[in-house]
């Protein structure tokens, strides 16, 4: 385990694990922009084991509930948790149950809950329904070890980005990440803090959460100036992931945001689709559209002068667009039904750009 990924932290993951679970994760590429800005930098998670960083918090939860005697685990997802807990439970040899708002869990995820053989609970509502259940439910029932975000295992393994972050490009002037349930930007804020302490680092990056216009409870209040968010009731957005009205990290979140002297940034679900494809037709990276909205908050950012293109910037891309194949249909694209012995008169007219 010493290699690479996230156990090459061990010393600096909280907790003792007398069994480790891992599936290999972390490590992930920190790709430099080859067409939209020199100083740009993509950090894609979407390559851990299951798809998404949520990988990164499962291996230290799930070692952390395999390490307690726990044979039985618990999730609350928009798609990625349950995804990761399933797959991580799975190596365990543990039992997951995953708890999913029904309707709303773009396919991919749901496909991946059902292959690595959760009980699939769906409740009608949000996932704040499904989370509400899961937190009430931990109280009640012992017998099971909650994987959710408040569970302070997970950020543990999520603030492992940070580090490797750190230790292939140093501290980047801006981090920005799409921000749901809101552990991920706290857990990366937590690791360059640790870093700074440990005098591996002597600053940190603005941290720069992204939120879908539908549920930005973080965002609205950050940009407000509000002590704390209104909840939103029924949070809705195409980035399917962070569609989350009552982010249980709230405070977490917005302690990074402002300590980093950071910032937050609303983004509409055209600007998310628009990001995600144009992730994908100029930097050949796929991404899902919560993702995607890292980018489309950069480009904000940009525009509205809150980030200098000349400035250093990390986006985190937090899940594959194999995700969400829903989101990858709606671009559009050219199909063209052809003869295979007459290809050559369309393929012409394609690259002379005179087919009608
Ligand atoms: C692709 C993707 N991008 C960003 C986020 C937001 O991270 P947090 O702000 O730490 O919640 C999520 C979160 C997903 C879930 O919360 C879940 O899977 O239940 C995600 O899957």
């Amino acid at each position: 385990l010493r290699g690479r990924g996230v156990w090459r932290y061990k010393e600096l993951i909280a907790g003792k694990y007398k069994n480790i679970v891992s599936i290999n994760e972390g490590n992930t590429p920190l790709i430099r922009s080859s067409n939209i800005n020199d100083n740009l930098y993509f950090k894609f998670e979407g390559l851990n084991p299951t798809g998404s960083f949520k990988d990164r918090g499962m291996t230290v939860a799930v070692s952390s509930a395999v390490s307690l005697n726990y044979k039985t685990v618990i999730a609350a997802s928009t798609g990625n948790t349950a995804a990761s807990a399933a797959a991580y439970a799975a190596r365990a040899g543990i039992k997951s149950f995953i708890v999913l708002p029904k309707g709303k869990v773009a396919l991919g995820k749901l496909a991946q809950s059902i292959l690595y053989g959760s009980v699939i609970l769906e409740v009608d509502g949000s996932f704040d329904v499904a989370m509400d259940a899961v937190m009430r439910l931990y109280k009640d029932l012992k017998v099971v070890y909650p994987l959710n975000s408040f569970n302070p295992w997970r950020l543990e393994g999520q603030k492992t980005i940070a580090f490797e972050i750190a230790e292939e490009l140093g501290v980047p002037d801006n981090v920005i990440i799409p921000v749901g349930n809101a552990g991920n930007i706290y857990a990366i804020w937590k690791g360059f803090n640790e870093l700074v302490k440990t005098g591996v680092i002597n600053t940190i990056p603005r941290m720069i959460g992204i939120q879908a216009e539908g549920a930005s409870p973080i965002a609205t209040a950050i940009i407000k100036g509000k002590d704390s968010p209104d909840f939103v009731e029924n949070p809705d957005t195409v980035a399917t992931a962070i569609r989350i009205g009552k982010p249980v990290n709230w405070q977490k979140a917005m302690k990074a945001i402002r300590e980093s002297n950071g910032t937050a940034i609303v983004v509409s679900d055209s600007e998310i689709l628009d990001a995600q494809k144009t992730l994908a037709r100029k930097e050949g990276i796929g991404a899902e559209p919560a993702s995607a909205a890292a980018l489309a908050g950069y480009i904000k950012a940009i525009n509205e002068k809150v980030v200098d293109k000349d400035e250093k910037t990390v986006l985190i891309l937090t899940g594959h667009s194999l995700k969400d194949p829903d989101s990858m249909t709606k671009a559009e694209a050219k199909r063209i039904l052809v003869n295979p012995l007459h290809m050559e008169k369309i393929i012409l007219g394609e690259i002379n750009g005179s087919n009608s």
